[in-house]
């Protein structure tokens, strides 16, 4: 099989570390963003950004240790970070927090970034096993947002659900994620209409294959050498530091015209040729007969 490989002058450290930071210093002084999954990756890298921005930044997630590196993380000059342990799937906690942290506050930016999945195709996958993983990435965002909606209606604020590139046609191992990212851009969209009078603006954003940190070894080896070659056009893994630019040009008023959209920041993934998340697909046994071609 022929893979996809990176532009000559696009590939290696200096394109990992190149500075993507194009937004004016302290653009958002004086608002407040709830950053959920606010721990690791890409949740991290997006409080990070933020508050150098000038924001303040509630971040929830359940591990408190990881929330304190991110806490350590961050600038002390400009914006802030407090941080909450909570379980996003348990419904009372999640929307106390979010009232207990915005009641003053209010809301211009709510990120919906905690998520995850296991990957298996769909005849593995229990019936308990798709509840989870939908409950996560589907009923939880539900949650956060209608407990939000209150405080994002006070100043016309940004709601950015971080999504999976693909979600429009499907990749083999992703049935339940896929399912429920298909779910919250079908409430992005109708949200945004719902909501559009009160200024509150939602969008999903979908970055490609990340490789962040916090992967274990495994599954960041098997993006790297497999994943990216075999599904990314453009060769190569989205950063991290993009997907938090992205986010904070949303939230700016440069983004005040933009809503209800998928905004794939994946370098062409969702065109290419799939994704194969697990190993040995099509199953030897269950593919055509040779003689039938
Ligand atoms: C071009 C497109 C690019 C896409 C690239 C894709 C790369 C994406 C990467 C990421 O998303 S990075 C984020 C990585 N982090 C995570 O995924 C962590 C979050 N995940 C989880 O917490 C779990 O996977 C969870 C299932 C969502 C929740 O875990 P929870 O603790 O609530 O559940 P469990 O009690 O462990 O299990 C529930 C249920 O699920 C079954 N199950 C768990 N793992 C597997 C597995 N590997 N295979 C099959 N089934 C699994 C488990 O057995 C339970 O079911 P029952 O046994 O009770 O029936
Ligand atoms: N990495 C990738 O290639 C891609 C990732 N994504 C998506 O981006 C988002 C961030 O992923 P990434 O940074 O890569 O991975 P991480 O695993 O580093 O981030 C997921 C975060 O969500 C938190 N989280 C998970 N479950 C819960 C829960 N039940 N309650 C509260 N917080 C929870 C985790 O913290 P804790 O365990 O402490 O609670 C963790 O900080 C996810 O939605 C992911 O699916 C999208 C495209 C590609």
């Amino acid at each position: 099989m022929r893979t996809y490989r990176p532009h000559p002058q696009q590939s290696g450290r200096a394109w990992e570390v190149a500075d993507v930071k194009v937004l004016q210093p302290l653009l958002l002084a004086g608002t407040h963003a709830v950053v959920t999954g606010a721990g690791s990756g890409i949740g991290q890298e997006i409080c990070v950004r933020l508050v150098e921005l000038g924001a303040t930044v509630t971040g929830i997630g359940r591990n408190e240790s990881a929330l304190q590196r991110t806490a350590e993380l961050v600038g002390s000059e400009q914006g802030s970070f407090r941080w909450f342990s909570a379980d996003v799937r348990d419904c009372a906690q999640v929307r106390s927090i979010i009232s207990e942290a915005s009641a003053e506050l209010g809301i211009d930016l709510l990120v919906n970034n905690a998520g995850g999945q296991f990957y298996a195709e769909a005849d593995q996958i229990s019936d308990n096993g798709f509840r989870a993983v939908v409950d996560l990435n589907l009923n939880a965002v539900f949650t956060v947002i209608s407990e939000a909606k209150q405080f994002l209606a006070r100043r016309g604020g940004s709601i950015v659900n971080i999504s999976l590139s693909g979600v429009e046609r499907g990749s083999v191992g992703l049935a339940h994620s896929l399912a429920a990212r298909a779910g919250v851009l079908a409430m992005t969209k109708t949200l945004a209409l719902e909501w559009a009078h009160l200024g509150i603006r939602v969008n999903c954003l979908a970055p490609g294959v990340v490789i962040s940190d916090s992967l274990p070894d495994d599954i960041a080896s098997s993006l790297r050498d497999h994943v990216v070659p075999e599904s990314v056009p453009a060769g190569r893994p989205t950063p991290t530091a993009d997907v938090a630019e992205f986010v904070a040009f949303i939230a700016s008023p440069a983004g005040r015209m933009i809503t209800g959209q998928l905004l794939q920041i994946d370098g062409a993934a969702h065109l290419g040729r799939g994704l194969h998340m697990v190993d040995e697909w099509p199953p030897a046994e269950e593919s055509c007969d040779e003689s039938r071609r």
